[in-house]
């Protein structure tokens, strides 16, 4: 088949839809379908797929796609190979041997795994994950959601003991499932997905001993083979159904794919996408950059030469904030209702909506922020709410730019944007006023599935190189330019980084959540109170404090203590004054004399000027992390260089 005859399926595995379209070779669509499948809340903060589903949702959309292609006169033969993009770290996991899930898909957004994240930052090494894999120590990560699985699901923990537990990204489960399953055992993925795990080296993209060590399971767990986002043979051929025998020739997390999809080939591009979550990734060209500013290193493609990184601020909530307006609220039926809705009113009307459904990702990385509405008042109307809504992902991208900004040492002069909220133009020239910069928004705006599409049809020869690319989706864009003074936009944002501090900590002080998604209240116990910190409170963990070597607590699997046998104390608490004052703070499990847990720290501090510290009360474990946390909130001041004294209290 010629190159021009050719034609190249895509699926588009996203948070809240599955969609496939068959592209030609001038990059247009010209058949899809598209299905929304269940979303399962069991607790607040929890948030699952069913895999099986997720796999029959591709199956009916390529079903639908084929179809509506046959039917302007298209032979099926003509698709020549199919593209995968997905979300990223959702994870699953099936048996090795029977192919089965073991448990629903624990999706990206989910934040059961908080208080493993609160534990896992405390041990040895802890602090150098960033450094190795790119990513913070989050509720975000594949490895503490697998974690969290192998603690509380004994389906999974009986595989891993028998040593027949596979685990895989939503890309390696379909991969693994559209070829068949078991028989075929085609069990890999690519590595803008795989380094979305935690186990996995930024600069050799493969598992990294050190990082399957500290998660503990290094040798007891079927990771799948990383290969190349676009490969001839890597990913097998479709098992069954109308593309049976199609070759799988590409792969490509959604964020990395959105940037092939915009064509962001040349260190400096980025782009910005309006997802369910809002993702924005700048190629920063052959080498990772560790951020130093809350940002992400990934992966942002890798087409068999070198790969090419990319900085990435994640934010976890865009779309389905409208999503929430919609579903949970019923502002409206239909998502593009939002932009007329929030048109209703002239502004915000002192609203501000910190949408922090998953806790705040970046720049920030406050686990412990909750969803919160400022400024409402009698005045307060839906339109307002709309408005603060939108905003919100506009608000946390300008974080994120001026993150960048420092990371990169330069600052961007316009923004590709893509994803279904874009489709908003109230949001989009909020945003370019936000930032001070235009927004470029293409005409297309299936730009994710196009990086799919691009990545197969390089492996197939349907394109034979990027310049063949280029004049794929260039007319017809819309361009928003910024309408309002810098110093407004300050103004504004101002106000939007006070909100941010005010979120945080409503679960925690006087309710906490247990693992089973109950709330109970715990007042009497203790307090670790803290007070407000200044703007920018980023928990990058590179910037973390060294960590004290003691045994090796990183291996195994990290045993589920239990509360009452777990009552660490803080056995020596010494500051000494002057500058560079050094805090020592030891801790020890004396319950059950479990050394595993002990605990030894040591930080050094400018002098502070307030007070910022008082812990009351019997510490148990729970308060132990607490403090831990307040710690470290004293450290990064401390990198800020805010502090002039510190003070800290201890009854
Ligand atoms: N016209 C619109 N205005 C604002 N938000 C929209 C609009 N259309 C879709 N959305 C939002 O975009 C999200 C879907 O975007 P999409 O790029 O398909 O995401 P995903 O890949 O995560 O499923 C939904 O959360 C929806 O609320
Ligand atoms: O579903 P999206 O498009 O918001 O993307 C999800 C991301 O891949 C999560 O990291």
């Amino acid at each position: 088949m010629q190159p021009s005859e050719m034609f190249v399926g895509s699926i588009d595995q996203g948070t809240t839809s599955t969609r496939f379209l068959i592209f030609n070779r001038d990059g247009e669509p010209v058949a899809s379908h598209q299905v929304e499948f269940g979303q399962i809340y069991p607790h607040p903060g929890w948030h699952e797929h069913d895999p099986l589903e997720l796999v029959s949702s591709v199956e009916t959309c390529i079903a639908g796609a084929v179809q509506s292609f046959e039917s302007q006169g298209h032979a099926r033969t003509s698709i020549a190979c199919v593209g995968i993009t997905n979300q990223r770290e959702t994870t699953v996991v099936w048996d090795h041997e029977t192919g089965e899930p073991l448990h629903n898909a624990i999706v990206w957004t989910d934040t059961r795994s908080q208080s493993i994240v609160s534990e896992l930052k405390t041990r040895p090494g802890a602090s150098h994950l960033q450094s190795l894999c790119g990513l913070p120590l989050s509720t975000y990560s594949s490895a503490t959601k697998l974690l969290w699985m192998l603690e509380h699901v004994p389906k999974v923990k009986d595989a891993f003991d028998r040593g027949t537990l596979a685990f895989g990204t939503v890309d390696a489960w379909l991969v693994y499932r559209l070829n068949g399953g078991v028989a075929a055992n085609v069990f890999v993925s690519d590595s803008t997905n795989a380094s979305r795990t935690m186990f996995v080296n930024l600069e050799t993209l493969q598992y990294d001993d050190a990082l399957l060590d500290f998660f503990g399971i290094k040798g007891k767990i079927h990771l799948p083979r990383i290969v190349p986002s676009s490969d001839p043979s890597a990913y097998g051929v479709i098992a069954s159904g109308v593309l049976a025998q199609v070759p799988i020739m590409g792969c490509l997390g959604d964020q990395s794919s959105a940037l092939v999809g915009q064509k962001g080939f040349s260190p400096g591009m980025a782009k910005n996408t309006y997802g369910t979550g809002c993702f924005l990734l700048y190629n920063v060209g052959e080498k990772p950059v560790i951020s130093k500013h809350g940002l992400l290193a990934t992966v942002a493609y890798d087409f068999g030469g070198k790969p090419v990184y990319a900085l990435e601020g994640s934010i976890a909530v865009a779309g389905s904030g409208v999503k929430f307006l919609q579903n949970n609220l019923s502002f409206f039926q239909d998502s593009k209702e939002v932009n007329d809705l929030a048109l209703t009113v002239e502004d915000n009307g002192g609203c501000v909506f910190v949408t922090a459904f998953s806790g705040l990702f970046a720049p920030y990385w406050i686990d412990d922020a909750k969803g919160t509405i400022f400024g409402i008042t009698q005045y307060t109307q839906k339109g307002h709410i709309a408005r603060a809504t939108l905003e919100a992902t506009c608000f946390q991208t300008k974080a994120i730019l001026d993150a960048m900004e420092k990371d990169s040492g330069k600052a961007l002069s316009e923004l590709a944007v893509d994803g279904g909220m874009s489709n908003s133009d109230l949001a989009m020239q909020t945003q370019a006023d936000l930032i001070s910069i235009p927004v470029y928004r293409p005409k297309m705006r299936e730009t994710t599935a196009l990086g799919a599409a691009i990545a197969a049809g390089l492996a197939v020869g349907m394109w034979r190189n990027f310049a063949e690319l280029r004049d794929i989706n260039r007319a017809g864009g819309a361009v928003f330019e910024p309408q309002i003074s810098r110093e407004e936009s300050a103004t504004k944002f101002g106000q939007w980084e006070k909100a941010v501090r005010m979120s945080r900590g409503w679960i925690g002080s006087d309710t906490t959540q247990n693992q089973d998604g109950d709330r109970s209240t715990d007042g009497e116990k203790k307090s670790v109170a803290h007070e407000a910190l200044p703007n920018n409170t980023n928990k990058a963990t590179t910037n973390g404090p060294p960590t004290a070597p003691s045994e090796n607590r990183g291996m195994g699997i990290p045993k589920a203590v239990p509360r009452q046998n777990a009552s660490p104390l803080v056995s020596e608490l010494v500051t000494s004054g002057g500058l560079g004052a050094t805090l020592k703070v030891k801790t020890r499990t004396a319950a059950n004399g479990d050394t595993d847990r002990d605990r030894n720290r040591d930080w050094d501090f400018s002098p502070a000027k307030t007070p910022l510290i008082s812990v009351s009360g019997d510490l148990d474990d729970a308060d132990e992390e607490d403090l831990f946390l307040e710690l470290r909130k004293v450290e990064i001041l401390q990198k800020l260089k805010k502090l002039r004294k510190l003070k800290l209290s201890y009854f």
